[in-house]
């Protein structure tokens, strides 16, 4: 698709002068499809009305129509009262066309003008949501329901069967951070960038996922007392374990949230896939059921479809590597912490003390809150009463150890990648977890 740009001085100024008009600035033609406003005068338009004129007539606007499949001009309709430029400028360019192609002009009505866009376009019938948050023009003039703030500043990617789940359980203890909503439909996932129905759904949508206001709300003023501090800041966060592979979730998130800090859990993948197997049996999934850890693993492009699919999205996560770098195609690795999955497992108050500074966030005593249980075999929350209240149960469950064969055909299965693995820890200057050494 090519969407008419105009050119920079277009924006400048208006057609023609409007002195008796109740408008004293006129609104020129958005630039694309962004938000893009510009209202100045007339006299400031560089060139002067021919050069404008000469746009339409032969000029670049002519030669955009005609070189372009698709041409999109939009304008303000609230401010047609003043917008001369459009109402000079379209009858000008499809005169000037008329006369001097073999084009022939229509009005076919809008619906039909999309079918046919879509049909040249089809990957756009999926939207990429940009936010408006992060231009300050945007931000002056966007409606009152619509609160930046509401929004998160951190993205736990996953992937599944690392670790999120205790990671996510274990950050929401902090008293200056709060996570989304429950969701009916993934627990305590949004999944906003990997589900493609939700996605649909638009930002407001996910803002809504989250607590407004986001922060702790602040006590009415009693003037006889001292003014008490503000309350601090909330940081707003979800996990999504989907995140992580989903190959559109990176260009998704980084148009809505270009500043957020991304976390990555990283447990070894033989492990991770083992559980993820688990996991699906579970679940009652009837290729988990039917075919052995083995079978599943080892299973080829020729054989059943669901067993091949299902052998692909147990193993394929564990490509970390590719994942990684595909985020980091949006992302600074500034933005990026990757934290080891045994480490979480093993020390997880060194692991969310790391993960604070990380996010420079004050000191929570992890250490008093996270303690061991030997029944469940994982750190678990201690609570007010002293007990401790642990992962549900398909957190930390129980199956048998993995084969030997299996583990030793997964280690050489994933040894280049994870030699890619490595190299890119290195390139980042990031130590690499322990599994990996
Ligand atoms: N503290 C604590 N308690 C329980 N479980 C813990 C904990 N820390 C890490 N783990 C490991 O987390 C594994 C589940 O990973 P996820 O939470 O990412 O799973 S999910 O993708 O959200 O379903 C889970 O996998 P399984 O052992 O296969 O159940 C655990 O190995």
């Amino acid at each position: 698709m090519s969407l008419f740009s105009v050119p920079s001085s277009f924006h400048s100024s208006p057609l023609v002068p409007l002195p008796s008009s109740p408008c004293s600035h006129q609104v020129l033609p958005r630039q694309t499809c962004r938000l893009f406003t510009h209202t100045f005068l007339y006299s400031h338009f560089p060139g002067g009305r021919n050069q404008l004129v000469s746009l339409a007539a032969g000029g670049e606007v002519f030669l955009t129509l005609l070189r372009t499949p698709v041409s999109i001009f939009m304008t303000h309709t609230p401010n047609y009262c003043c917008d001369r430029l459009a109402l000079t400028l379209f009858p000008a360019l499809f005169k000037f066309t008329s006369r001097w192609t073999q084009l022939q002009l229509s009005y076919p009505g809008p619906l039909a003008m999309a079918d046919r866009y879509f049909s040249l376009y089809p990957e756009d019938t999926s939207p990429l949501w940009t936010s408006p948050c992060s231009n300050k023009r945007h931000r002056e003039i966007l409606p009152a329901w619509f609160n930046c703030s509401q929004l998160p500043q951190l993205l736990i990617l996953g992937p599944q069967k690392s670790g999120t789940t205790a990671l996510h359980t274990f950050l929401s203890l902090h008293p200056q951070v709060q996570t989304n909503r429950q969701s009916e439909l993934h627990y305590e996932e949004v999944q906003f960038f990997s589900d493609d129905t939700l996605y649909q759904r638009g930002i407001q949508w996910y803002m809504e996922q989250f607590p407004y206001p986001p922060s702790p709300s602040v006590p009415p003023t009693n003037s006889s007392l001292p003014s008490s501090p503000p309350p601090p800041p909330t940081l707003l966060f979800e996990k999504s374990a989907t995140y992580f592979v989903h190959p559109q979730a990176p260009q998704r998130a980084k148009a809505v949230l270009p500043q957020a800090q991304l976390v990555v859990i990283l447990a070894d993948p033989s492990h991770r896939a083992y559980s993820w197997y688990q996991h699906q049996r579970a679940h009652s999934d009837p290729t988990a059921v039917r075919f052995s850890f083995s079978e599943v693993i080892r299973a080829s492009p020729s054989s059943p479809p669901h067993l091949s699919s299902l052998s692909h999205h147990c193993l394929t996560p564990g490509h970390y590597h590719q994942h990684i770098s595909h985020w980091l195609e949006y992302y600074d690795h500034s933005q990026l912490l990757l934290i080891d999955g045994d480490e979480l497992v093993e020390r997880p108050a060194a692991v969310m003390d790391q993960l604070l500074e990380f996010l420079r966030l004050p000191f929570h005593p992890f250490q008093n809150i996270l303690q061991y249980d030997s029944r469940k075999g994982f750190y678990c929350v201690v609570e007010s009463n002293r007990r401790k209240k642990c992962l549900g149960k398909s957190k930390g469950r129980s199956y048998p150890p993995m084969t030997d064969e299996d583990q030793q055909w997964l280690s050489s299965y994933y040894a280049p990648h994870n030699a890619q693995l490595k190299e890119l820890l290195t390139r980042l200057g990031r130590t690499p977890p322990r599994w990996l050494i």
